[in-house]
């Protein structure tokens, strides 16, 4: 499976509404502590949007929704893996991305068979808390030997200047939220992202 190079992470309906228009080509909803009657109106207005605009869909944490709205990828942590039912979910033809920072998670990712699989935090993020160190570039490089073909989503503290060494480094993909959701200027820093990322879309 090929991965569009830019992966696009946001917590609401109303960033795909303005970002995807722009050309993002896969994008995450990553929506957190909202009821659910929310959540699934957050799901089916994504799912609309990025129908209409041609851009993968992939569902944070919310695998069961994911189902029951007819949503075709999610992407879970290793403690969201430990309660999902992947039977249930590769039942529905939902394809999986997997959270790894550890040696024991990369185990743990490879016997579900991902679709794709995330490394963070390659760089310090401001956007949660880690319990690891950040990784670093070598440790993508490592990561692309071992889990080779799968597609390696880097993810954390990422912004355009860092996206040549985590692509060099092996990526097939980089994720970003706050580089794109803080800056003054979202929508332009979209369309430096689509740009810069063309080279290996
Ligand atoms: C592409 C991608 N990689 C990693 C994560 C983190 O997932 P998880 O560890 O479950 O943490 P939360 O995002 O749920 O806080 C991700 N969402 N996407
Ligand atoms: C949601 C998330 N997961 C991570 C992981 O390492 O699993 S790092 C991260 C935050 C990414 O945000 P930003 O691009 O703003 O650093
Ligand atoms: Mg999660």
């Amino acid at each position: 499976m090929k991965l569009d190079p830019f992966y696009l992470i946001v917590d609401s309906a109303d960033w795909i509404e303005r970002l995807v228009r722009l050309g993002v080509r896969l994008v995450q909803l990553r929506i957190k502590d909202r009821p659910e009657d929310i959540l699934q109106a957050e799901i089916r207005r994504a799912k609309t949007i990025c129908a209409a605009y041609g851009c993968q869909l992939v569902i944070n944490d919310y695998w069961q929704l994911a189902i029951e709205e007819g949503c075709d990828f999610v992407h879970l942590g290793q403690e969201d893996l430990a309660a999902a039912d992947l039977a249930a979910l590769r039942a529905a033809g939902l394809k999986l991305g997997l959270s790894t920072h550890d040696e024991n998670e990369l185990e743990t990712a490879l016997a579900a068979s991902p679709d794709y699989v995330a490394l963070g935090s390659v760089y310090p993020t401001i956007l949660k808390h880690m319990k690891w160190s950040p990784q670093g570039l070598e440790r993508i490089t490592e990561w692309k030997k071992r889990i080779a073909p799968i597609p390696l989503v880097a993810i954390g503290g990422l912004n355009i200047e860092r996206l040549q060494g985590v692509f060099n480094a092996g990526a097939s993909s980089a994720a970003v939220v706050t580089d794109i959701t803080l800056n003054a200027n979202p929508e332009a820093r979209t369309r430096a992202w689509i740009e810069f990322t063309e080279p290996w879309r």
